[in-house]
C-alpha cells in the first residue's frame, strides 16, 4: 500500500521497513512499511487484536521484529539511548499502589536519571500539566482510573521526550478529561514533540494529522483523515474504517 505523505517532507522520526512479527507461529504483524515525520500527531486505529500495541512496541524497540528494521530518531533499534529519548505510556498503568503520586513520579524520575532541582522542577511541571498537583500526596489506591491514566501520562513526559508514544491514553476517561488530555497533547505537539497514539475513538483519530489503519496485522491505509475520506468517498472516518474492515468495528 502507498504512504500518501509527500516524500519531500523532513526525515522521518520513526521508519518501519518491511517489519514483521510472529508470536508462536502466529504472524501478528505482516511485513509493514511506513514512517512518522517530526512533529506529527500520528494515530494508529484498528480493531482489538489488529496489532496496534505490537506495532508501537516495535517502533520504540520494546519488541524486536522478525524481519525488517525499525529506524527511530536516526538509529536502528533496539537502542537504549534512543529508548531514553522516548516517552512511553503503556495500556495498563505501571504504578505502585501503596505509594503516593509524588513518590511514584519521583521513583520514575530517578529511573530516567533526573536529579536535584531539575528533577523537582520537572515533577512539578508534569503534575501541573495533568492537573494532579493537588493530589500529589494521595496514595494511588485512592486514585480513580482517569487519575491513574493522567499520572502515567505525566511520567511519560518527565524527561521531556522528543517522541511520545501513547497506548490508548484516554481509555476509561470521561469526556471532559479526555478533552483536557488532548489539549495537553496538542500543546506538546505545537512545541515540536512527535506523538504516536493508538485509539479506538474516531473523534480522537480525527485530531491526528495522519492515521495508520490496521486490520489483522496488516497496514490497510495511511494518510490524513481528509485524504482517507476523499479516497474512499466517505463522510466520516468511521465510514472509511467500516469500508476497510468489512463491517468490523474499532
Ligand atoms: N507477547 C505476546 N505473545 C503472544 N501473542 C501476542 C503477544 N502480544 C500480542 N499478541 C497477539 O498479537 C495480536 C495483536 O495484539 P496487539 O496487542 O498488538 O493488538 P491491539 O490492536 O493493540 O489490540 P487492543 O486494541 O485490544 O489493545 C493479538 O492476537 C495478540 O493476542
Amino acid at each position: 500500500m502507498i504512504d500518501m505523505k509527500p516524500s519531500s517532507m523532513n526525515q522521518p522520526v520513526i521508519a518501519l521497513r518491511e517489519v514483521s512479527k510472529t508470536y508462536e507461529k502466529h504472524t501478528v504483524i505482516h511485513p509493514t512499511s511506513f514512517s512518522v515525520q517530526k512533529g506529527d500527531m500520528f494515530g494508529m486505529l484498528g480493531p482489538s487484536g489488529s496489532g496496534k500495541t505490537t506495532t508501537i512496541k516495535l517502533m520504540i524497540g520494546m519488541e524486536q521484529p522478525d524481519t525488517g528494521e525499525v529506524i527511530t530518531l536516526g538509529t536502528k533499534l533496539p537502542n537504549l539511548q534512543v529508548f531514553q529519548r522516548i516517552g512511553y505510556m503503556a495500556q495498563s498503568d505501571a504504578l505502585y499502589h501503596e505509594l503516593s503520586a509524588y513518590e511514584n513520579i519521583d521513583f520514575f524520575a530517578s529511573l530516567y536519571g533526573l536529579k536535584g532541582a531539575y528533577k523537582k522542577e520537572r515533577i512539578q511541571a508534569v503534575l501541573e500539566l495533568v492537573n494532579l498537583l493537588p493530589h500529589a500526596k494521595k496514595p494511588i489506591h485512592q486514585f480513580s482510573g482517569g487519575m491513574k491514566r493522567r499520572l502515567s501520562l505525566a511520567i511519560a513526559l518527565l524527561h521531556e521526550p522528543e517522541v511520545l508514544v501513547l497506548d490508548e491514553p484516554t481509555v476509561g476517561i470521561d469526556p471532559v478529561l479526555r478533552q483536557s488530555i488532548w489539549k495537553t497533547l496538542n500543546e506538546l505537539k505545537m512545541n515540536g514533540t512527535t506523538i504516536v497514539v493508538t485509539t479506538h475513538v474516531m473523534d480522537e483519530a480525527e485530531q491526528c494529522e495522519r492515521i495508520a489503519l490496521l486490520r489483522d496485522g496488516r497496514l490497510i491505509a495511511v494518510g490524513s483523515p481528509d485524504e482517507l475520506k476523499d479516497q474512499h468517498q466517505a463522510k466520516s472516518l468511521e465510514e472509511v474504517f467500516i469500508q476497510f474492515s468489512g463491517g468490523a468495528r474499532a
